[in-house]
């Protein structure tokens, strides 16, 4: 492998990884500042000394080859943790053995009245049960009203406060292209497993066909068939695991993704307004923002009592824009009051939820949601999901005006590079991953335990 660095442009190195067969990709990522002349330029240094190791697990990985000790500022040493931390995260990927993961719309080809142990959930895991508040509603926002203000930001700020979850209607997406993106991805789903095989996700990989987020043997499945591709900024991007059929399908996720992309920025301006901040704050902040997309395919389960189509998780995301067809309402939120709320699918609307990025960034103001899928005895169901995030090298931690003696600092500071690689080979477990930035305060008492409620 030959690594070969193109330019060092102030915080951003673009380099080509050139393998032994031949074959090359490009890459970019901030590797640190330029220096000035006559001084350590960690781009440099970093780039003579780092070979790209190809994984798609989530962010690209740099490898020191080398003697990076040479580099002794802050700034290189920040950078060597980074690199340290990779290693430690490949030796990780290295050892994962998930075991026999079977194709969920196979078993359901197959007709089978029960269903594999692997996805069988015990207790408070199981979908069924009192705790699920079916006649709830998460708040619907028309943000064709955002630009006025008013009410419908009141609105949005209610939303964001009581539910972190909220459907957006009048969101400017022509609904021609929903349709046709929806009606493509399903038509992928549809296809011969050997033709969904050729895009493959590796074990604890993100990028591909397959199941993301599993790691071991003995970890329980989700009933669910996965589409995952990176698609910004371009060097996230796996051309290889893009579908060629159905065609049209990459142009049509193209075009969808500008859109949805705009989407974000728009309501990433609109809830800065509601938090007081200036509307191009986040924007200001991002950068070149990542972005991600997921098709979820969940077919009829013969015993949708027992399983879950997605685990419980809140998302590693700023924002999450869900689209999901009419057919059954197989989203679930997580209330205040510990019940899960279905949404109720609203024909073209989008389903919008705030990550974990956005409770760091307002200190635990809004909150990321636990939300999870459940299935269907009878109906198969679909949601494409987009992940808007910072650009990975941007560093995350309560926003100053968020901190004060009333309201202590919970997060501490980290890169958000780092974050999406601990999401992305953590499992899906409720709010867990972002244990990582929670600063832990020993002299709180353990919160009393309440039983759920619709509230
Ligand atoms: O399919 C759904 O409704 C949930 C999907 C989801 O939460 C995700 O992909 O992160
Ligand atoms: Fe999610």
């Amino acid at each position: 492998m030959h690594v070969e660095q193109h330019c060092t442009g102030g915080t951003m190195m673009i380099c080509t990884v050139r393998q032994s067969d031949g074959s090359q990709s490009t890459d970019g990522r901030c590797m640190g500042h330029a220096g000035r002349a006559g001084q350590t330029n960690h781009s440099t240094l970093l780039a003579n000394k780092i070979g790209r190791l190809r994984t798609n697990l989530g962010p690209p990985i740099y490898v020191a080859t080398s003697q990076p000790e040479r580099c002794q500022c802050s700034k290189g040493r920040k950078i060597l943790l980074f690199v340290a931390y990779c290693i430690y995260a490949m030796a990780a990927a290295a050892e994962i053995k998930i075991g026999q993961v079977d194709d969920v719309q196979e078993l359901h080809r197959a007709g089978l009245e029960t269903v594999p142990d692997r996805y069988i959930r015990e207790g408070d895991d199981r979908p069924g049960g009192d705790n699920v508040c079916a006649l709830a509603h998460i708040p619907v926002i028309d943000a064709g009203e955002l630009p006025r203000g008013g009410d419908e930001l009141d609105k949005l700020r209610l939303a964001c406060e009581e539910w972190g979850f909220f459907q957006v209607v009048n969101h400017g997406i022509e609904e021609a292209l929903l349709d046709e993106m929806e009606k493509l991805a399903r038509e992928f789903f549809m296809l011969p497993l050997e033709e969904k095989e050729k895009y493959p996700m590796e074990p604890g990989g993100i990028q591909g066909y397959g199941h993301a987020f599993v790691f071991s043997e003995d970890q329980k499945l989700d009933w669910c068939n996965m589409l995952a591709l990176g698609v910004e900024p371009a060097f996230i991007r796996q051309p290889q695991l893009w579908p060629t059929k159905p065609a049209k399908f990459k142009e049509t996720l193209e075009s969808y993704s500008v859109e949805v992309r705009a989407l974000c920025q728009r309501l990433l301006a609109h809830i800065a307004e509601t938090l007081g901040l200036s509307p191009a704050t986040f924007g200001d902040m991002f950068g070149e923002a990542v972005q991600a997309v997921r098709l979820n395919f969940y077919p009829p389960c013969p015993r949708p009592e027992l399983v879950l189509g997605l685990s419980a998780h809140s998302d590693g995301s700023a924002v999450t824009v869900l689209q999901q067809d009419v057919s059954c309402a197989g989203l679930q939120v997580l209330n205040k009051g510990g019940a899960w709320v279905p949404v109720h699918p609203i024909p073209h609307a989008l389903v919008i939820n705030l990550g974990d990025s956005l409770e760091v960034l307002t200190n635990g103001r809004y909150k990321s949601v636990e939300h999870r899928a459940v299935t269907d005895g009878e109906r198969d169901r679909l949601s494409v999901v987009t992940f808007y995030a910072p650009a990975y090298d941007v560093e995350l931690g309560p926003l100053p005006e968020f901190v004060s003696d009333e309201a202590p600092c919970r997060y501490r500071r980290f890169n958000h590079g780092e974050y999406s690689r601990h999401y992305v080979t953590s499992r899906l477990e409720g709010k867990k991953t972002l244990d990582f930035a929670k600063i832990v305060d020993h002299q709180a008492t353990a919160p009393e335990e309440e039983p759920c409620s619709c509230n």
